[in-house]
């Protein structure tokens, strides 16, 4: 099944009196369960795709399925909760709040669903910190861990809503080498044990090299057949 599909989708923005086409005719189908990343260069699209497939924003023309929905009928009520139910974010800064510790955190976008009590939220807290390794840490806060831990933390956040996907800006663009790889392997690991559809953008070489499938944009466009990597 095809959990993102994307027809012919243009984004057109305007800066002072200019039009800059950052989109320009995208194609592309995710299935459930891919490990894929978008790579280009600095400017390609690569965050403007990432906002329309988690539909922050929506394309000048062109359609997006998210899990099946044309995500451009549905009124903005109707956006926010498929954002929050479907999609999973990790961003390049961690966005973690800083007054709240790594438990807290992960617990904010749970506060959201009236259905789950405290206790079934303390259950997902427990055990996806356990996941990403910080059962330790849950009571730090995050100027009390390092980079790679809050990213961390921000893949427990990300999953402990359990979304189809997860939408990753350039996850390790503020982590060193070594960690950054660490990140990786840990999502790829999530993805192979829960089946979650991770999506990132990158422009790193080597983190392209850990994706599963690779989709190449350059000005706007997807450049070359995507391919399978072994
Ligand atoms: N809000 C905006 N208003 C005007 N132009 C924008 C806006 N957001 C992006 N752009 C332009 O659209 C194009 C694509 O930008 P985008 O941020 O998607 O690229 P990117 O591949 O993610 O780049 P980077 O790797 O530097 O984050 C660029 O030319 C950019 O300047």
């Amino acid at each position: 099944m095809n959990i993102v599909r994307i027809e012919n989708v243009f984004k057109e923005y305007t800066l002072g009196t200019s039009q800059v086409q950052a989109l320009k005719g995208i194609n592309l189908q995710i299935k459930s369960g891919e490990f894929l990343a978008i790579a280009g260069p600095s400017g390609s699209g690569k965050s403007t795709l990432l906002n329309l497939i988690g539909c922050i924003d929506t394309p000048s023309s062109g359609k997006i399925y998210i899990n099946n929905q044309d995500v451009s009928g549905q009124t903005p009520d109707q956006l926010s909760e498929l954002r929050a139910r479907t999609i999973g974010f990790i961003f390049q800064t961690f966005n973690l709040f800083s007054v709240l510790s790594a438990a807290e955190n992960v617990e904010y976008p749970l506060l959201q669903f009236k259905e789950l009590t405290a206790s079934k939220r303390q259950e997902r807290i427990i055990k996806f910190l356990d996941i990403v390794g910080l059962q330790a840490f849950a009571h730090h806060r995050p100027n009390q861990l390092s980079g790679g831990q809050r990213q961390r933390v921000a893949i427990a956040r990300a999953l402990a809503t359990h979304p189809k996907v997860i939408l990753a800006d350039e996850p390790t663009a503020n982590l060193d080498h070594k960690t950054g790889e660490d990140i990786l392997q840990l999502m790829k690991q999530i993805n192979r044990d829960s089946g979650t559809t991770f999506i990132f953008s990158t422009h790193d070489a080597k983190v392209m090299a850990m994706a599963e499938r690779l989709v190449r944009i350059e000005d706007g466009r997807l450049v070359e057949e995507d391919r399978v990597l072994a």
